[in-house]
């Protein structure tokens, strides 16, 4: 409100989006002061955080306060002064950025999403780490146009320019949109994509905040070794502490905390399966403490921070240079028995695996969806699509691993040839199908 009583001094520009919409009705109607308490108490019931404010603030990020205010100093390609009055003539279609470490449930998240998506057309942008675009084939529903970004980490592989490439095709007014979700790859900086989407010359795109992904049972272990998760939940407009199911109530309220201490303020949500309410995302965001004033994360912050980070090796401080990832493709099956005891004697530095196994003659039906995380491991069997190539497509991520002898005992797991068909052999490997089997867990009843 003090905002709000600001922006009625005679003269004074306006400076946050509150005192933008103050200044707007001052303009058009004068300045009754019950007015103004009536306009800013009806904002506030529609959602200005979402709506009004970030257009108002010129597209600068809103999160609540719990640090200082910075200076508010503009960024040097806008123009100054005065933000202009009139509202966008171009609709303008929310970017959400979808961020979380490796496996985390990002792309579960996002399914989720999108199969409880309240009549939105959600357009999707999803950037897999690894050559093989995993993450892009398991996207369900495929609503809207599906563009992925391709190869490597989005904060190094595409320049804005590139992005926006992929942004104007997803806002063509045919594509009909209501909302686009960036999946960034789990070794992502999230405060490189952001900085992307606002210095996007798109004028039909606006920045809908950041979602940042937990794994609730590996959240401490990770942020062990990469303390820059902090830095990650520091600037998340809303956290989602997922796979609750894997830790029990007291851990559940523990981590809790420490994720709200870490996430400076930004809402907390659990979650099993991703599955959060969607309105969180598609409708304004109702923030608990947004009366304490919004904080904005300004253009100078994302400079400062991108400062820091480039002072050193290339990309300092990024998740992503640690890591390493290998991609195996096959189009000979995999043995059972060999391709398990790959998978229980991989290396510890091997962090992430995902993609699709074919197992032949195991299961002539269906191909298996591997996701293993840490010590966690987990196949989906999925039947195979009419005419679809039977392919192995794996992506290994992890840090300090031997990419050559990880490919090599990869090769080494697939099926010896045979001559011809040999019934016993293929019973053999049916019954060696037990050992994969056992790590089928069926999927949870969506609610
Ligand atoms: N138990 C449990 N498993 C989950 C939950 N959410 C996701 N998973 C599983 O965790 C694994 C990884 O999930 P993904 O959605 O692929 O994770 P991601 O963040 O997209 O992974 P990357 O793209 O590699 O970073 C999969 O096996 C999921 O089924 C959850 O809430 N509870």
């Amino acid at each position: 409100m003090e905002a709000v009583l600001a922006a009625l001094e005679p003269g004074r520009e306006p400076h946050t989006g509150v005192e933008f919409c103050a200044a707007v009705v001052l303009e058009l109607c004068g300045p009754p002061r019950e007015m103004f308490t009536a306009t800013f108490c009806a904002a506030r019931v529609v959602g200005w955080s979402a709506n009004i404010l970030e257009q108002a603030e010129d597209s600068q990020i809103i999160r609540p306060a719990t640090r200082p205010r910075p200076s508010r100093s503009r960024h040097p390609d806008r123009p100054r002064g005065r933000p202009p009055l009139t509202p966008p003539r171009t609709p303008q279609i929310p970017v959400i950025v979808l961020a979380g470490f490796l496996g985390s449930g990002k792309t579960t998240l996002l399914n989720h999403l999108l199969q409880h998506r309240a009549g939105n057309r959600i357009g999707v942008i999803v950037n897999d780490f690894g050559a093989i675009e995993i993450d892009a084939m398991t996207v369900a529903g495929q609503v809207g146009s599906t563009v992925s970004l391709g190869n490597g980490c989005l904060c190094c592989a595409v320049d804005a320019s590139e992005l926006d490439t992929y942004l104007d095709t997803l806002t063509r007014p045919s594509a009909r949109l209501d909302v686009i979700v960036i999946e960034a790859s789990g070794l992502a900086e999230p405060q490189e994509l952001v900085r992307m989407l606002l210095a996007s010359d798109n004028p039909r795109i606006r920045y809908g905040g950041l979602v940042e992904v937990v794994d609730a049972a590996e959240f401490e272990g990770t942020r062990e070794r990469h303390p820059e998760v902090d830095r990650h939940l520091a600037v998340a407009d809303l956290v989602v502490l997922n796979k609750s199911d894997r830790v029990d109530e007291a851990e559940h309220a523990r981590l809790r905390e420490a994720v709200t201490a870490a996430g400076s303020g930004a809402a907390v949500v659990s979650a099993a399966y991703g599955r959060i309410d969607p309105g969180l995302l598609f409708d304004p965001v109702q923030r608990p403490d947004e009366d304490e004033g919004a904080r904005q994360l300004t253009f100078e912050d994302l400079f400062l921070e991108e400062r820091a980070a480039e002072a050193g090796a290339e990309h300092p401080g990024h998740l992503h240079t640690a890591y390493e990832s290998v991609s195996f493709t096959s189009d000979v099956p995999l043995d059972p028995r060999r391709f398990m005891s790959f998978l229980d004697t991989r290396p510890e530095g091997l962090y992430r695996i995902k993609g699709f196994a074919d197992f032949g003659a195991g299961d002539r039906d269906n191909r298996y969806a591997l996701h293993a995380v840490g010590r966690f491991l987990r196949f989906v069997p999925q039947q195979w699509g009419r005419g679809e190539p039977r392919l192995t497509q794996l992506v290994l991520i992890g840090s300090g691993i031997d990419a050559e002898a990880l490919r090599e005992e990869l090769s080494g797991c697939r099926e010896s040839a045979r001559p011809g068909p040999d019934m016993a052999q293929d019973a053999d490997l049916e019954r060696s199908m037990w050992g994969v089997l056992r790590y089928v867990e069926q999927a949870p009843d969506t609610p």
